[in-house]
């Protein structure tokens, strides 16, 4: 591809997501591309008062990014990949995967984090994912989850009038806008959404210029992880509102991965865990969906269904 011509870059216009598309555009124009950034409104960013849960779910986010590569007014699409359906039926593909950063979730209060050490303490916790909401009820169950939509600034004003007691946020969501001040717990015992911390490029199926220039963006080992985990949620027919996590990592040559679905009010857990050698992780998410739903995690899909 001749490096005069831009290719147009496509995001949603939260500070996030800007924040994720420069990030690819400079990773474009080191390799000797022009770039240029088109802002494109999502249905989930206009919308900010019907649950997201409630929204019809999936590609709430990226409906709007997909149409505008469909017209041909973008070449490119950035996403955050845990946003991404597991599905897509249009003429439209991940090219790359970006190198993951802390896929963990942390829990921003209004008054500091002994509250979490008082048993009798009913504390209000704000979050819209049913997957943080049943890890959280799970280890918390006296504790009081209400829902939350909006950009993560306007979570974060929120939370400082003292509105609730913690607030769950994604640390790469923070990290990446300078707001991981905030930060007072990292939660390392909550499994992160599929793909959590992860970027992907979405370029139009025939394109194979850009496919070449896209994929050298590529990170191994983040695309051979959250590839398990989106396996994982996609054989659980589970969907993006569904109260089920699944992290992947690398560690002396082996995968280990972890999933976990729960009943949406955190009382029943089923948990998976494996490692296996890197050449053998291929089928791990497959592996994991079967093993818990014979365990009995298809209620948890029953339930999510009936929502
Ligand atoms: N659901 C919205 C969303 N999509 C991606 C991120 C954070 C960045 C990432 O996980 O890659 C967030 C915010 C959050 O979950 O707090």
């Amino acid at each position: 591809m001749s490096s005069s011509k831009n290719i147009r870059i496509g995001t949603r216009d939260s500070e996030l997501a800007t924040w994720q598309a420069k990030q690819v555009a400079q990773q474009l124009n080191k390799l000797g591309h022009n770039t240029e950034l088109i802002f494109v409104k999502s249905e989930g960013d206009l919308d900010l008062t019907t649950p997201l849960t409630e929204m019809g779910g999936k590609g709430v986010f990226t409906k709007a990014l997909d149409n505008a590569m469909l017209k041909d007014e973008i070449d490119i699409a950035v996403h955050s990949f845990k946003d991404l359906p597991t599905e897509n039926p249009l003429p439209l593909k991940v090219a790359a995967i970006l190198e993951r950063a802390d896929p963990r979730d942390t829990l921003v209060t209004s008054k500091g984090t002994d509250f979490l050490d008082d048993p009798d303490y009913r504390a209000v916790i704000a979050t819209g994912s049913n997957r943080r909401k049943a890890q959280w009820l799970n280890r918390y169950p006296n504790h009081e989850i209400t829902n939350i939509r909006g950009n993560v600034n306007t979570r974060l004003e929120k939370v400082a009038s003292n509105q609730w007691d913690g607030a769950i946020f994604a640390a790469a969501g923070l990290t990446r806008i300078d707001l991981d001040h905030h930060i007072d717990a990292y939660l390392d015992w909550m499994v992160p959404a599929a793909a959590q911390g992860a970027m992907a490029v979405m370029i139009r199926e025939d394109d194979g210029e850009m496919e070449e220039v896209i994929r050298q963006l590529n990170h191994d080992e983040t695309a051979l992880c959250t590839t398990i985990e989106r396996d994982f949620l996609h054989e659980m027919e589970a969907g993006c509102s569904a109260p089920v996590g699944a992290y992947a990592n690398i560690e002396d040559g082996e995968v280990h991965f972890k999933a976990v679905a729960l009943t949406l009010d955190g009382e029943e857990r089923f948990d998976y865990e494996h490692r296996v050698s890197v050449g053998k992780a291929g089928d791990l998410g497959l592996e994991a969906a079967q093993e818990l739903l014979e365990k009995g995690a298809i209620k948890v899909i029953e339930e999510i269904r009936l929502q």
